[in-house]
């Protein structure tokens, strides 16, 4: 069973005086997946990183990565873990090549096999056309590129990656984004990745972690999230009607009798309307019948759509409760 996961975390926690950043977080990653790390500033995602790559010993229980306890051996784990930092920084007047070679001569490589381990992966992140460009000329989302190159230099079976897409315009995420994916999909590489943007984490994620007050409030893929949290009205219809002029702004007379005879359908819950849209949250996809009781009451129906719940929903909704707690 150990092999199977690459991250385990008992009962990790890390106490700074009264305050308990991360409060016994039990958590498993296995090979090959894409785990993302939410949360509100604070909630302690930057100390639980810190644990795991053996920077910060926690106050009780334990991080082990690729099977090594990361307090007892933080040099062993340093070896398999790759880590980009949210800034990671390069020479300005050295171009990307130079960096990436002064990199792997560091990690121990000759003059010759750093030189070819530095164009492979300057060529696997896509950057081989800048290869002989300063990096003080480089973009925001070419150097964090760059940075995936330096943390894969040391073949690393795990990728901790901390709000790598901060401050690159939306193509150079996509890029970013899928080349991640492929890192994972192609190569097996574990990927654990701390981030706010909660659509980009959304898209690329096999699973996520919400964290708040250091604690894992939940944790799941989106699906299984959102069926757990959505599960009194796990589907929105959104109908968009074309009513008679001269009606009311509220609803509409002749969408009085439409919603009457929608809510005594079953499995609809509820019925309301904004600006020539019917919103209908029910229990199951009932899409057809809605589409007829519409067209048969003489209200024009010009869209149909089906909101699946998404990661901000999820978001929105623990925090309500949190709140309400
Ligand atoms: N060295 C430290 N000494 C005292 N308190 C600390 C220390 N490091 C972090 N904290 C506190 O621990 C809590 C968790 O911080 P942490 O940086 O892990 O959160 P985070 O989720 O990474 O937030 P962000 O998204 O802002 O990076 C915060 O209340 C923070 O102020």
């Amino acid at each position: 069973m150990e092999d199977r996961y690459i991250i385990e975390l008992d009962g990790l926690t890390k106490r700074y005086g009264t305050l308990t950043a991360v409060d016994h977080l039990d958590l498993k990653i296995g090979k090959g997946e894409i785990f993302g790390l939410l949360g509100p500033n604070g909630a302690g995602k930057s100390t639980t990183i810190l644990m795991m790559l053996g920077l910060t010993e926690p106050s009780a229980g334990r991080a082990t990565v690729c099977g090594i306890d990361a307090t007892v051996s933080p040099v062993k784990v340093k070896r398999k873990v790759g880590y980009l930092p949210d800034n990671v920084g390069f020479y300005d007047d050295m171009t990307g090549l130079e960096n990436l070679m002064y990199i792997a001569r560091l990690n121990r490589l000759s003059r010759k096999a750093a030189r070819e381990k530095a164009l492979q992966l300057l060529e696997r992140v896509g950057l081989a056309d800048v290869a002989g460009k300063k990096t003080g000329k480089y973009s925001r989302g070419m150097i964090q590129r760059l940075g995936l190159a330096d943390v894969l230099i040391k073949n690393p079976e795990v990728i901790i990656l901390d709000e790598p897409t901060l401050g690159i315009d939306p193509r150079g995420v996509r890029e970013f984004l899928d080349l991640i994916v492929g890192l994972s999909r192609e190569e097996g590489l574990t990927v654990l990745l701390s981030s706010h943007h909660l659509h980009q984490v959304q898209q690329v994620c096999d699973r996520v972690g919400l964290f708040v007050s250091g604690k894992l409030i939940a944790e799941g893929d989106i699906a299984t999230l959102s069926a757990r949290l959505f599960s009194s009205e796990p589907f929105i219809i959104e109908a968009a009607v074309d009513v008679p002029a001269g009606t009311t702004p509220e609803l509409p007379a002749a969408l009085i009798l439409l919603r009457e005879r929608l809510l005594g359908t079953a499995d609809i819950k509820s019925v309301t309307y904004e600006k020539g849209t019917l919103k209908i949250s029910c229990l199951r996809d009932c899409s057809a019948v809605i589409a007829r009781a519409i067209v048969e009451t003489g209200a024009g129906l010009t869209g149909l759509s089906k909101k699946a719940y998404g990661l901000d929903d999820i978001y929105q909704r623990y925090f309500e409760k949190q709140e309400a707690v």
